[in-house]
C-alpha cells in the first residue's frame, strides 16, 4: 500500500531484518568424541508485503528482528546443515520463506571465522587426523563468506536461490615479485617508479554462481529441504570446494606472479578462478594496495631506497591504493 498522495515521498525499497547474529556451535560426536565447532556472523534480511510497516507504522507485518535472531539460534542448533555454511544460509533463508507467507524473498549471509584444531601431541597420528578432538586456536583474521538471497516464485511453487561465496581480510604480503612502472608521469606526480617493490593486500574476493531452485522446507518443523534442478551454475554444496579452491589459487597467483602492478596482478587470479572452477559465473576481488615505504635514510649516508637496497620500511596504513574489478565469465 503506498502512502499518502499528500507525502513528497513514496516507498521505494524495504529490507530490514537482523545484522551480525552471532552464533557458535559445536557437534560432538559421542562414539569418537570429536568435536566440530562452527562461529557465525549471521545477518538475515527479509522483503516483501511489509511496506505499511513504513508508511502506516503497521507492526502487524513485521517479523521482529529479535525474532529473526531467535530463529537463527533455533536452526543452528536444529539444522542438519549447520557445519556447512552455504547449507545453513540457504536453510535459513529458505525457512524464513515457508514460514512467513507475506515475505517474498530472504537475504542471508553466513560469515566464518577461522577455528583450526591444534595438533594433538598425544596422538600417534599425522596429517589432519593428528587434529586434537576438541581443542582450536583462531587460524587469523580472515573470514569465508557465504550470500544466499531465496525469492518467492510467482506461481506458489517454491523458491529460487542465488548463491555467493568468497573470503575477505586474508592478508598477504610479498618482499620482491612486484614492479610498478611506466605509469602517467606528469607534475602530479611524485611516486619514482620501481621495478622491485613490497606488495602487501587484504584480499577480499566474491564469486557468484547460478541460480538453484529451491523446494521449500514442508514438514512441521521446517527441517528438511531440497535444492535440485540446477541450472548449470556450481551446486551451492559445492561450495566448501570452491572456497578452498579459490583461496588456493589467490594465494598462489600473487606468489608467483611477477607482478607488473595490483591490477594485472588481480585479473590473473579472478581468470584462474573462472578457469579452475566451472559454474563461477563472476568473481570480484578488491584489493587495497597496502603501501610499505622504504625510509629515506640519506640524511645520514645511507641508501636505503634504490630499490635492490631498500631494506628498512614504514608500513603505511593509510591512505592505501584501492584496487577492484568483477571479472565476468566470457
Ligand atoms: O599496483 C599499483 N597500482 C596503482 O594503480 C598504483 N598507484 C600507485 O601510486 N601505486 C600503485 N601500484
Amino acid at each position: 500500500m503506498a502512502g499518502s498522495t499528500a507525502e513528497p515521498g513514496v516507498l521505494a525499497t524495504a529490507r530490514y531484518g537482523k545484522d551480525k547474529v552471532r552464533v557458535f556451535r559445536v557437534v560432538r560426536d559421542p562414539e569418537s568424541k570429536v568435536h566440530n565447532v562452527v562461529e557465525y556472523n549471521v545477518t538475515v534480511l527479509l522483503e516483501g508485503a511489509i511496506e505499511t510497516s513504513y508508511t502506516q507504522a503497521n507492526n502487524a507485518v513485521v517479523v521482529a528482528t529479535d525474532s529473526m535472531k531467535n530463529i537463527t539460534n533455533y536452526l543452528a542448533k536444529v539444522s542438519p546443515y549447520v557445519l556447512d555454511p552455504a547449507r545453513f544460509a540457504l536453510h535459513l533463508g529458505s525457512h524464513l520463506l515457508a514460514r512467513y507467507a507475506h515475505v517474498s524473498a530472504t537475504f542471508v549471509t553466513v560469515e566464518q571465522l577461522r577455528w583450526a584444531r591444534i595438533n594433538d601431541s598425544s596422538s600417534s597420528a599425522s596429517g589432519p587426523e593428528a587434529g586434537h578432538r576438541h581443542a582450536f586456536w583462531r587460524d587469523g583474521a580472515e573470514k569465508r563468506f557465504v550470500e544466499v538471497e531465496v525469492a518467492r516464485k510467482g506461481d506458489g511453487g517454491g523458491a529460487v536461490a542465488r548463491v555467493a561465496g568468497g573470503l575477505r581480510d586474508l592478508l598477504v604480503l610479498k618482499s620482491t615479485g612486484s614492479a610498478f612502472e611506466n605509469f602517467v608521469r606528469d607534475e602530479y606526480t611524485t611516486l619514482p617508479e620501481v621495478n622491485d617493490r613490497i606488495f602487501s593486500t587484504s584480499v577480499d574476493l566474491r564469486y557468484t554462481y547460478g541460480q538453484v531452485n529451491v523446494e521449500l522446507p514442508s514438514d512441521e518443523k521446517l527441517l528438511v529441504f531440497g535444492v535440485g534442478n540446477l541450472n548449470g551454475g556450481v551446486h551451492p554444496w559445492e561450495d566448501a570446494k570452491v572456497g578452498v579452491r579459490s583461496r588456493e589459487i589467490t594465494l598462489d597467483v600473487f606468489a608467483q606472479d611477477e607482478s607488473a602492478s595490483v591490477q594485472a596482478t588481480l585479473y590473473k587470479m579472478a581468470q584462474r578462478v573462472l578457469a579452475e572452477n566451472a559454474g563461477v559465473e563472476t568473481v570480484r576481488y578488491v584489493l587495497p594496495n597496502k603501501h610499505y615505504i622504504p625510509v629515506d635514510m640519506k640524511y645520514i649516508g645511507v641508501d636505503n631506497t634504490t630499490p635492490q637496497r631498500a631494506e628498512v620500511f614504514t608500513p603505511v596504513d593509510a591512505p592505501s591504493g584501492l584496487i577492484s574489478a568483477t571479472i565476468s565469465r566470457r
